[in-house]
């Protein structure tokens, strides 16, 4: 009954005229490759579906294969009838352990490791091992993992990622792979890809261009789509364009994993993109979602101009960290009683971060009232050159710069600019370590009742200042958020425990109101939203202990509530593509996530004749059995 060859075909009687995804049987599998052309042709081969969507699917794996695969291993936790029904039985210990004490032993394993990176490189063979049980223990304890499996420990990963490489987790595209990028896009074995994650490694964290070894980026964003959003796994793909790398230590480091060769830019780096958008489209469909993360300066505004109107894009460092920034000056107009159009704003950076920032705070003034010539001439912009000032040279200011400068004397020092246009915010997203000096809190804390200072760039070694020094230099009155997580800060016997104002915020809930309604673009307006969603989640009780933010053990719920919000905008201004539009619009996305909990391991088809009418999830009585 379970020899493999019997089972092809039966997929499609089961689920019927739903959605679902062929199976090919091997052998013609390989007859297609041994006459293909070229060495990109590929089969979608899937040896299993347990479940697809809403659909139960027949197993294909058995015996050894079902433990070695991530996606369908439970451990010790498979009961006595699946270790027998699926050749499984004497391949692992006698004992049975529950979930919550697989989730205990993984408390305890995790605990004995003293450095981060040894904890993230433990969570990465958890994930490779059992991916209900890594994405269940990261949802349960997710303010102690978010700082392993995100910033800022993902940096030092991407750092060192040559040395820890082990699996392959997300798709490398290389700039050799032109013409054929659809070819490599159909060698990832999930067929139902909702959400990319790519980068180029360019501009990873602020560390700089780490090449292919950015790959960390995407895993550490999609893995919290899943424990953050509920977004299940299968349909996320991390996804490294490499075209090179221009560090000069990569290029010599015999560890490093990428293209030996100097960034391919220009013509031929575009139409490669161009080629990448394309194919995704094509292998995926045209809602797809493409976040674009941690790319070059130049690259990443130039891609957000071209493709946010032809494809369901949108970039995370320009608009996720916008929205998450404007959340937390939102929330702290509940400490200072201040509109943002009665604040003077001063960025010290003026890249994508900041300059999406500043966008959207314009958009939030226009939002009060304000027209946006008065909401612009609120801000000062500062990057590496000094004041963003009309008399800039030519090639010192881009587009989307000009509109923020001044026509204002030039100013270089951070310092004298802080003292001349005594800023109520400064917000820092330049990635240069320390240059919140004390002078500069000091003088933010002598202007303001309450200063409003964000330390926003990652990952903790990068931070414009630490927590402490904000709060030492400010007599404990600043108003303070960082991109990285601080420990607690005790200062005049009060303790204060600043919120991370770090687009992992937003994300998540937007990629699954976009995912779920088949949002086909994203507009502006959508972080607008997100950035209020979020504020008005903040509780009294978190402002009285210094954050901005809501803790990190309730941000599932902030997810769902911008997913909602996200959803409900996008039936009502004609964006969704997900037909009929669903009433309650929370039940329905919970509908849709990621069951946290094992599903049975059952096969299907062993117990089909016993139960021949489900066709559904919900009306299986084997899956509705369970937990
Ligand atoms: N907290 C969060 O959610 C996020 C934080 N970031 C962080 O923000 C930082 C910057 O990222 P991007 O804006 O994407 O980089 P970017 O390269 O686009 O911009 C950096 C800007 O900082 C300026 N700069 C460099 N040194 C400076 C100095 N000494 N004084 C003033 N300005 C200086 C540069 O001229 C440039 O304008 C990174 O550390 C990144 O990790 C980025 C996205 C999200
Ligand atoms: C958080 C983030 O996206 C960054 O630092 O680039
Ligand atoms: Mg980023």
């Amino acid at each position: 009954m379970f020899s493999r060859p019997n089972l092809y075909g039966n997929l499609t009687k089961i689920c019927g005229n739903m959605r679902t995804t062929a199976l090919v049987n091997p052998s013609s599998v390989t007859a297609a490759a041994a006459s293909s052309p070229t060495p990109y042709s590929n089969a979608n081969v899937r040896q299993y579906h347990e479940v697809v969507g809403d659909i139960v699917c027949p197993s294909q794996v058995r015996g050894i294969d079902h433990i070695r695969d991530p996606r369908l291993n439970k451990g010790l936790a498979f009961t006595l009838e699946e270790r027998q029904i699926l050749g499984i039985h004497g391949l692992q210990p006698a004992r049975f352990k529950t979930m919550e004490e697989q989730l205990e032993l993984c408390k305890i394993a995790v605990n004995r490791y003293m450095e981060p990176l040894n904890k993230y490189l433990y969570l990465a063979d958890l994930a490779d091992r059992n991916e209900h049980l890594y994405f269940r223990f990261l949802y349960d304890n997710i303010e102690d993992l978010m700082p392993i499996v995100y910033t800022p420990t993902v940096g030092l990963a991407c750092q060192r990622f040559g040395l820890i490489y082990r699996r392959p987790r997300g798709l490398f595209i290389t700039v050799n792979d032109r013409g054929h990028v659809f070819d490599i896009l159909r060698n990832w074995p999930e067929p139902d890809v909702r959400a990319i994650c790519v980068t180029d490694g360019e501009r990873i964290l602020g560390l700089g261009d780490l090449g292919a070894n950015g790959m960390g980026i995407p895993v550490g964003k999609l893995a919290l789509y899943t424990a953050l959003a509920g977004i299940k796994p299968h349909q996320c793909l991390p996804v490294l364009i490499d075209v090179g790398t221009n560090s000069y230590d990569l290029l010599e480091d015999p560890l490093y994993v990428g293209l030996r060769q100097k960034r391919v830019i220009g013509k031929e780096y575009d139409d490669f993109i161009d080629e990448f958008m394309e194919a995704v489209v094509k292998r995926y469909g045209q809602n797809t979602l493409i976040q674009f993360e941690d790319f070059g300066n130049q690259n990443a505004f130039r891609f957000l101009d071209k493709f946010r109107n032809t494809y369901c894009t949108f970039n995370d460092d320009i608009q996720g960290t916008a929205a998450v920034a404007v959340a937390g000056l939102y929330a702290s107009k509940r400490i200072t009683n201040r509109n943002f159009a009665d604040s003077t704003f001063v960025f010290a950076g003026a890249g994508e971060a900041a300059i999406g920032i500043a966008s959207l705070c314009v958009k939030a003034m226009v939002d009060e009232g304000v027209d946006e010539k008065t909401a612009l001439s609120k801000i000062w912009m500062v990057d590496i050159d000094g004041l963003l000032t009309t008399t800039r040279k030519k090639g010192t200011i881009s587009t989307h710069q000009t509109k923020f400068a001044k026509d204002v004397e030039p100013l270089d020092k951070l310092e004298d600019i802080v003292t001349k246009y005594k800023p109520n915010v400064l917000i820092g997203a330049s990635a240069a370590a320390g240059i919140f000096t004390p002078k500069i809190l000091q003088t933010m804390a002598a202007n303001n009742e309450r200063p409003i200072v964000f330390a926003l760039s990652n990952p903790t070694s990068k931070a414009e200042c630490t927590a402490e020094q904000a709060y030492q230099n400010t007599d404990g009155r600043v108003v303070f958020s960082s991109g990285s997580p601080f420990p607690p800060v005790t200062i005049n016997n009060k303790t204060f425990t600043p919120g991370q104002g770090n687009n992992a915020y937003i994300f998540p809930g937007v990629a699954l109101g976009v995912i779920a309604t088949g949002t086909h673009h994203i507009p502006e307006d959508m972080f607008l939203i997100s950035a209020k969603e979020l504020a008005n989640f903040v509780e009294q009780s978190d402002l009285d202990r210094g954050s901005l933010y809501p803790p990190l053990k309730s941000i599932h719920e902030v997810s769902m509530r911008i997913a909602c919000a996200i959803t409900s905008y996008a039936y009502k201004e004609g964006l969704a593509s997900t037909y009929p539009e669903p009433e309650c619009k929370r039940e329905w996305l919970k509908e849709q996530l990621y069951n946290f909990n094992y599903e049975s391991s059952m096969p299907v088809t062993w117990a089909w004749p016993r139960m021949p009418y489900f066709k559904t999830r919900k009306d299986s009585p084997l899956l509705s059995s369970m937990k």
